[in-house]
This record gives structure tokens, sequence and C-alpha cells, in this order.
């Protein structure tokens, strides 16, 4: 496990989960810390096409926002060491799940309705929370999702009161209790 600069991981780490899980503050800790190489899904489907994900969503589609994504996760498949933060949307696709898996662990981050409402009410980026950027709104969709994110998850974090520092411990702790391919 990477709890020193030299170790490289021989897979890559897929961070899913709800939006305002932490997936992005998880990645860049862990890039920062350990060097890990970092790929930010929806920051580089956005770099790529040209426009914010809530504009590619507006003029192209969510159908076309999701074949960019599953085009990059088989990309990602030659890399490894990797730490991936993953669109939310992801797991839903059974194809991208099977991306992730051939050369990734898959670390769902979970936290509450409340907190995830807390952690996401300061901007406007995220077009399917849309209208509903309240308790129950996020709870509707968390729980239409949950299925999905549970069956690719090789490990559930549950962040609720932690640190992104605490988290990034209990990834590496709990790993290293989970086959190694
Ligand atoms: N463990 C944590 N404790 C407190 N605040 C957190 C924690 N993790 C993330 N946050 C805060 O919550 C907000 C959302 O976090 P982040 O952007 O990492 O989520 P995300 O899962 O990447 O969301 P998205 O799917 O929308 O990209 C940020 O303001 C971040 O600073
Ligand atoms: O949960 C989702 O479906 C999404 C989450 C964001 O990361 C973006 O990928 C986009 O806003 C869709
Ligand atoms: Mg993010």
């Amino acid at each position: 496990m990477p709890m020193n600069e030299e170790y490289s991981l021989p897979y890559n780490l897929f961070l899913i989960g709800f939006m305002g899980s932490g997936k992005s503050s998880v990645a860049a800790y862990l890039h920062r810390k350990y060097e890990m190489p970092l790929f930010e899904m929806d920051e580089t489907i956005a770099e790529r096409e040209g426009m914010s994900i809530p504009e590619l969503f507006e003029t192209m589609g969510e159908e076309y926002f999701r074949a960019a994504e599953t085009a990059l996760l088989i990309e990602l498949q030659s890399n490894q060491n990797t730490v991936v933060s993953c669109g939310g949307g992801v797991p839903m696709r059974a194809c991208n799940v099977e991306a992730m898996k051939r050369n990734g662990k898959v670390i769902l981050l979970t936290a509450s309705p409340e907190t995830i409402l807390t952690r996401v009410s300061g901007n406007d980026n995220r077009p399917l929370l849309k209208g509903r950027k309240n308790v129950a709104g996020i709870q509707a969709l968390m729980e239409q999702r949950r299925p999905c994110y549970e069956a690719a998850a090789d490990l559930t974090i549950a962040t609720d009161g932690k640190k992104v520092e605490e988290i990034c411990r209990e990834i590496f702790q709990r790993l290293q209790g989970t086959p190694a391919d």
C-alpha cells in the first residue's frame, strides 16, 4: 500500500459515489500526498469538449456525455497507480463497471443526504441536482442509485464526520484486506 512515496499500486483506484460524497477531495489528497497520478473524469471531458458539464448536457444531451464517460474509462485501462475521480453517474452503466474492474479497485464514498446537501450547497455546476437541492430530492436520487453503486464497489467508506485525511487512511487500511487481483 502506498503509505510511503516509493510504493506504486499495480492497479488504479476508482472513486465512485453520489455528487458531493468527496471523490474529488479524496483524489486530490492522494495525488498530493502520494504523488499518484490524478484523473478527474468530469474535468477531462469538459476540457476535451471545450465546454462545462452543464453546457454539455444542455447542448449535446446526457447520452453524449455518458458515451464520453465510457470512452474515457476504456482509455484508463492502460494506466496503473492512478486515482480516478469518477463522474457521479459512472456506476450506472454495466460496461463502465466492467472497464473499472479490469484494472482497478472501486471505492464507494457515501454520506447522508443531509451531509451531501451541506457539501453541494455552494455551487450550481451539478445539472442533475437542479430542482432537487433539498434532503428529499437528494435522498430520492440516492436511493435510485444505491443498488448500482453498491454492486460496483469493492470497498465502501462512510464519510460523514470524517476528515479527508482519515478517509484516505481508511482506504489503504481496508485495501490491505482485499485480494490483490
Ligand atoms: N470529508 C469531508 N468533510 C467535509 N467536507 C468535505 C469532505 N469531502 C468533501 N467535502 C467538501 O464537500 C464539497 C464536495 O466535495 P467534492 O467536490 O470532493 O465531491 P465530489 O464527490 O467530487 O462531487 P461531484 O460528484 O459533484 O464531483 C467540497 O466543498 C468539499 O470541500
Ligand atoms: O451523478 C451524475 O450523474 C453526475 C455527476 C457529476 O459528477 C457529473 O458527471 C454530471 O453532473 C452527472
Ligand atoms: Mg468531483
